[in-house]
């Protein structure tokens, strides 16, 4: 063989960016035993647990030598220390060494060890209780085809000759090795980020692994499952930025459309803080980041509130008052029973519809009577006959019109303003026996529950409805939910802060928003488009996709579609919790990439185990309290790589912003034309 095909080999260059720590005197399929040697070790910075070492029988320096048959390498792990053949004397000539170190003590009986003194320091001198077998578990076989460098997850077999030289590949031979392996190769570079630097230990003197770069595939990320798994103030809110921002990136060099939609409920997304260096995801770009929160009115922020006389969305008004209404008494439960959400108008109906808008219609009186600013130009219907009409106008002030069926609408529809809404609604409440005389059918009992509230004739009435206020906007153009789906559509970034409102009215918030998201998906699918590629961002997801809520949810619920059919709607979903235990079986075994960092109990690892080898980090997973340090398995990847996450930090921020502003300037106008 020459040089030429020896240069030929992207192996070669990984061996040589590697240090010579020993070699293998016992192997067979699943692992090996390397003898090294306490200077080899320390030359090569020591082999920390779980540090990746190459077995090779190739002479990769020597050309004649070269066989090309043996031109690959054995992946292994280091597990931990195994007994030497001479383990036993070894053990009694160290000891000896360590009392004569220890006490000075020459005349120490020599009995118990091998040999006289002599001996001892000549084994001493020649190194000989230097050496130290590890362990290593066989992670699998880099080699070379006419296809390039592949990865096969086992050996084809295993010499037990002394055969194989050990090498401990130093940061950037890491870097190659995961580049190669750990990514799918038919992808382009450009959907490579990078997610950390492996990390081996807790303990780090003085850790030179900045540049052994953990790879991450986008590709795996987006329209998938990702998991986050760890205790609290372990890094998992940082992993979700240093992904959205990379994510972002990414879609910018590609020129694709991304959306991100991120939940944030401690505001740390929306908001700088310290503890992001000063910056926060919504710093990327003005053009591409839109944040929605209660009351919104900020510069860039959008508001979450809806305007509760949008008869549009008087389904969204009306669960979101029922969620507020906590209290257990009488008159507000019958308030809440009652339905103001009218079906959709068919002339079979029509006698349904007219009760439900008759119950919105004093729905809205109790609102106004709580002090709720209605929109310019309001004007809503009051669905009457001639009897109601003229029982009321009995009681009308001289000054006051009558109350007329008006001549556009339905029949028996007066359309009032807020004045002449509660005016006449008062009349109602004041008069029920005149009322009922006219029409015994007219006052409902979801009409009666809405007039004790709006008379205050129970508990505090109309004014436990006065704190609702501040979900409540009377300018807001358009439902929130589609504007935010449209955004997304665009491949923007939204975070939903959510630090203000109530937890029931937060997740309500979230619920109906990831409702119209998937909904849009779905309607694109059934419709032969491509759906938009939208990643959607949870916490606590324990709570959403955990077996009780999915097994209790009905199959249209939206966390339901999100769990099992995400991926079809191509939807990626980021989940994060403290519980593996917590997440249904079916989203963890639908689950592409794994981030894990400390867990503080063995059913959440033992549950990690049932996928993946998990169980070989079990210690690491359980003693390691490092923030960000996390065991990852991606799609692509082929293993299990202990990695120390990169912290999120103005650097990428500003980075990610830059390749928007290079590619599309400023000016959301320009990115539009330039897709
Ligand atoms: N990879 C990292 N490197 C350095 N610091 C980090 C890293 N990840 C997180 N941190 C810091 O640790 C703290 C906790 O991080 P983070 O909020 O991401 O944890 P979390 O697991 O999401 O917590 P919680 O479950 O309470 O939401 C923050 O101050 C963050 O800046």
């Amino acid at each position: 063989m020459d040089e030429m095909a020896l240069d030929d080999q992207a192996i070669r260059p990984i061996i040589e960016g590697s240090d010579l720590v020993g070699g293998i005197y016992y192997m067979n399929y699943d692992e090996g035993v390397i003898v090294s040697n306490d200077k080899w070790k320390d030359d090569a910075g020591g082999i920390p647990r779980h540090c990746y070492l190459l077995a090779t029988a190739t002479d990769w320096e020597n050309p004649d030598e070269f066989e090309e048959e043996d031109a690959y390498a054995v992946l292994l792990r280091a597990t931990g220390p195994e007994k030497l053949p001479a383990e036993d004397d070894l053990m009694k000539v160290r000891e000896e060494a360590m009392r004569r170190k220890i006490t000075n003590d020459t005349g120490v009986d020599t009995r118990n060890v091998p040999g006289s003194s002599e001996e001892i320091m000549d084994v001493l001198t020649k190194n000989e209780i230097q050496f130290s077998g590890i362990n290593a578990k066989i992670l699998g076989t880099i080699y070379e085809t006419d296809d390039g460098v592949q990865f096969g997850s086992d050996v084809e077999t295993f010499y037990s000759s002394a055969r194989y030289k050990v090498y401990k590949p130093r940061p950037e031979a890491l870097s190659k090795i995961f580049q190669l392996i750990q990514l799918d190769q038919s992808e382009s570079d450009d959907s490579v980020i990078r997610l950390g630097r492996v990390r081996y230990t807790s303990t780090e003197r003085n850790s030179e692994l900045y540049d052994a770069t953990v790879p991450l595939d986008i590709n795996d990320v987006v329209g998938n499952k990702t998991a986050l798994f760890g205790m609290t103030r372990t890094g998992k809110s940082n992993t979700m930025k240093v992904l959205a921002t990379n994510i972002f990136e990414h879609a910018v060099e590609t020129d694709q459309e991304i959306g991100q939609l991120l939940f944030d409920p401690a505001g740390e997304y929306a908001n700088v803080n310290t503890q992001d260096d000063e910056t926060a995801l919504a710093d990327i770009h003005d053009d591409v980041v839109t944040v929605y929160s209660w009351g919104g009115g900020g510069d860039d922020v959008e508001s979450l509130q809806i305007d509760f006389f949008d008869y549009q969305q008087i389904d969204e008004v009306w669960q979101t008052i029922k969620l507020h209404l906590t209290r257990d008494r009488d008159y507000v439960n019958s308030f809440k029973a009652a339905n103001p959400v009218a079906p959709e108008q068919q002339d079979d109906n029509r006698g349904e519809v007219n009760e439900a808008v008759r119950c919105q219609s004093a729905l809205y009186a109790c609102l106004i009577r709580a002090g709720f600013e209605t929109p310019n130009g309001f004007s809503t219907p009051i669905p009457t006959n001639v009897n109601v009409r003229n029982a009321v106008n009995a009681h009308l002030d001289d000054n006051d019109p009558d109350f007329e069926n008006s001549d556009f609408g339905p029949s028996g529809w007066s359309f009032v303003d807020e004045n002449r809404l509660e005016e006449f609604w008062d009349i109602v409440a004041n008069n029920r026996e005149d009322i009922n005389n006219a029409d015994e059918d007219w006052i409902t009992n979801d009409v009666e529950a809405m007039l004790t509230m709006f008379n205050q004739e129970a508990g505090n009435g109309y004014q436990i409805l006065e704190e609702l206020r501040r979900y409540h906007d009377p300018g807001t153009q358009g439902y929130y939910p589609d504007i935010i789906y449209d955004s997304l559509a665009d491949g923007d970034i939204v975070i939903v802060d959510l630090t203000s409102g109530t937890d029931e009215i937060n997740q309500r918030i979230s619920k109906t928003i990831v409702e119209r998201v998937v909904e849009r998906q779905v309607d694109m699918f059934t419709n032969g488009q491509e759906p938009h590629n939208i990643e959607v961002y949870v916490e606590e997801a324990h709570r959403l996709f955990g077996s009780d809520y999915l097994d209790d949810a009905d199959a249209t619920d939206p966390y339901v579609r999100l769990a099992k059919e995400a991926a079809k709607y191509n939807i990626g979903l980021i989940y994060a919790t403290q519980e593996v235990s917590g997440v249904d079986g079916r989203v963890l075994a639908n689950t592409a990439n794994w981030i894990v960092t400390h867990l503080n109990n063995r059913n959440e690892t033992k549950e990690l185990s049932r996928y993946y080898n998990f169980e070989d980090f079990e210690r690491l997973t359980l003693e390691a309290e490092d923030v960000g340090f996390a065991r990852v398995k991606t799609l692509s990847g082929q293993f299990i790589v202990p990695t120390q996450i990169d912290k999120f930090d103005q650097d990428l921020i500003t980075r990610a912003g830059n390749r928007y502003e290079q590619r599309y300037g400023d000016g959301d106008s320009s990115r539009q034309e330039t897709l």
